[in-house]
């Protein structure tokens, strides 16, 4: 009989945390560091790699020591990462040779239009599914390599490696002896062709990027390597990788086409699965890997909202109109309804499908008798219309089919917003019991190659709602309030 646990290593973009899962999928124990942002200029953030290293490792400890369970009954670990952000190091040494480029930073936004105006974003989206936005690794990796001395003559000699984190984690926990990724962080640095399942040499030459510093790509599901006995205590299978939001499609059981999930941390990022074929989008969204298992791929369409719970967030640090994330939902029950008030939480521009990076927040609709209450709601109903606005985007895509959409992530515990997104949406939205969905995607992963779980049937098998929202709100009542959105949205993009 195989070992009942699992270990997920979620390293997120403001913590590092570690899961251990039992065979039944059921989170035994979690162990979580926060660690700081760097914010070298305006618009660039950097994650110091030794930070997350050591947290990484320290989680790890802990979970397995406040699960209380023997390391011999590990199984497997699985491997889940913020996306895009980049990290580069020296191949002999280890040494990261810059700090990493996050995800969210803007500085290589000038290269992005520089090949936009050169014409290069139809053969970009057509290769990658992607845009040429700064978001994506491609033009990260080549500042690094431009901006630190000597970089490009030792990528030259092969002497650095390039990986997103998962990949950095692997090299770190094999003690270097593994450099690979997985399909789903490949697809996101803009380098790789998601059809052909390879990086494409064109792509890499107009982005300036050497073969030299890129990592093997291999399935999801996988034998990686084992991790260094020093950590542990004994060397554990690394079995499974993916970036966290295709984690969370894949914890979520998101394995027919048109199964849709939506993760509502600091921003929120719905993934709709569109079976064997990268359909290409007519509205923005992205086309990305969902998962390939045995050299065989599922796509996914993509749509990114960059602000969800960091307007709550907002409203706590900034506005300080709360005390916890979670009164926001006793504020918008309290309110009969928005009073006409809406937000924009177009705090660094907005996502999918408007990918305007100079579009900015605002607060509109207010009047003499507006309170702190509706400016919560407005903050609420803001992730609803956002979500709203990606969903029908995708529909001019592939068919969503009636399942339900699927939520998780740290806001999907406000039922007050579960039952409004039903609303807007006009579609049942379901909570899984377990909200732990990034990690146990990672968990399930792993599993799989490991022999804890048998196929994608068993780890559906293990999926079961908590909660189920049907929509109740009358046609009139959605269409003024969607209609109230939609003036807003034009007037922040203005
Ligand atoms: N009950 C709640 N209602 C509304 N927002 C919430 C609630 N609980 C958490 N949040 C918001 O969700 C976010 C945390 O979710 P989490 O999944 O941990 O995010 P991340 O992984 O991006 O750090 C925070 O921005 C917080 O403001
Ligand atoms: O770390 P998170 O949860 O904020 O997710 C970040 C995304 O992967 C960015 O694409």
């Amino acid at each position: 009989m195989q070992p009942p646990y699992i270990l997920a290593i979620d390293q997120g973009t403001t913590s590092s945390r570690c899961i251990v899962f039992d065979a039944a999928a059921k989170p035994v124990a979690v162990a979580q560091r926060e660690f700081p942002q760097h914010y070298p200029a305006s618009g660039w953030v950097e994650h110091d790699l030794e930070d997350i290293w050591q947290d990484v490792v320290t989680v790890l400890r802990e979970a397995v020591g406040k699960a209380g369970i023997d390391v011999a009954d590990i199984a497997a670990i699985g491997i889940t990462n913020q996306r895009e952000t980049v990290s580069v190091w020296d191949r002999a040494t280890g040494k990261p040779i810059h700090r990493a480029i996050v995800w969210q930073d803007r500085r290589t936004a000038d290269t992005c239009a520089r090949l936009k105006a050169d014409g290069a974003e139809p053969l970009f989206a057509a290769k990658t599914g992607l845009l040429l936005d700064p978001y994506f690794s491609g033009t990260k990796l080549a500042w690094i390599l431009d901006e630190v001395a000597g970089a490009r003559a030792a990528a030259d000699r092969g002497e650095l490696a390039f990986g997103t984190i998962d990949c950095f984690l692997l090299s770190r926990l094999t003690r270097g002896k593994v450099h690979a990724t997985d399909p789903t962080n490949a697809s996101r640095t803009l380098m790789f062709d998601i059809g052909a399942q390879a990086w494409d040499e064109e792509l890499l030459r107009l982005l300036r990027v050497p073969a030299s510093v890129l990592p093997e790509v291999k399935d999801n599901s996988h034998l990686f390597g084992e991790c260094d006995p020093a950590i542990l205590g004994r060397a554990i299978p690394i079995a499974g990788m993916a970036g966290d939001q295709q984690a969370a499609l894949f914890g979520q059981a998101c394995f027919r086409p048109g199964m849709t999930k939506s993760t509502y941390g600091t921003g929120a990022f719905a993934l709709m699965n569109i079976g064997s074929k990268p359909i290409p989008s007519k509205k923005r969204m992205l086309t990305t890997v969902g998962y390939r298992l045995n050299g065989e791929t599922t796509y996914a369409l993509e749509g990114a909202i960059f602000v969800a719970g960091a307007a709550v967030k907002w409203l706590r640090d900034g506005l300080k109109i709360i005390t916890h994330a979670s009164d926001t939902h006793d504020m918008a029950v309290r309110v009969p309804d928005n009073h006409g008030v809406y937000m924009v939480p177009a705090f660094v521009g907005l996502g999918a499908p408007h990918w305007n990076p100079d579009a900015r927040g605002l607060i509109c609709g207010l009047t003499l008798d507006s309170t702190q209450a509706h400016v919560a709601r407005a903050a609420l109903e803001s992730v609803a219309y956002q979500t709203l606005d990606l969903i029908n985007a995708m529909k001019e895509d592939a068919n969503p089919g009636d399942a339900a959409l699927r939520i998780d992530g740290g806001m999907a515990a406000n039922d007050w917003l579960g039952q409004f997104l039903s609303d807007v949406l006009v579609a049942p939205v379901e909570r899984p019991v377990s909200v732990e969905t990034t990690a146990l995607g990672a968990a399930f992963l792993a599993g799989l190659a490991t022999g804890v779980w048998s196929d994608l049937a068993a780890l559906e098998a293990t999926w079961a709602a908590d909660k189920r929202f049907e929509p109740k709100m009358s046609a009139a009542l959605r269409g003024e309030l969607v209609a109230g959105w939609h003036k807003a949205v034009d007037r922040a993009l203005l």
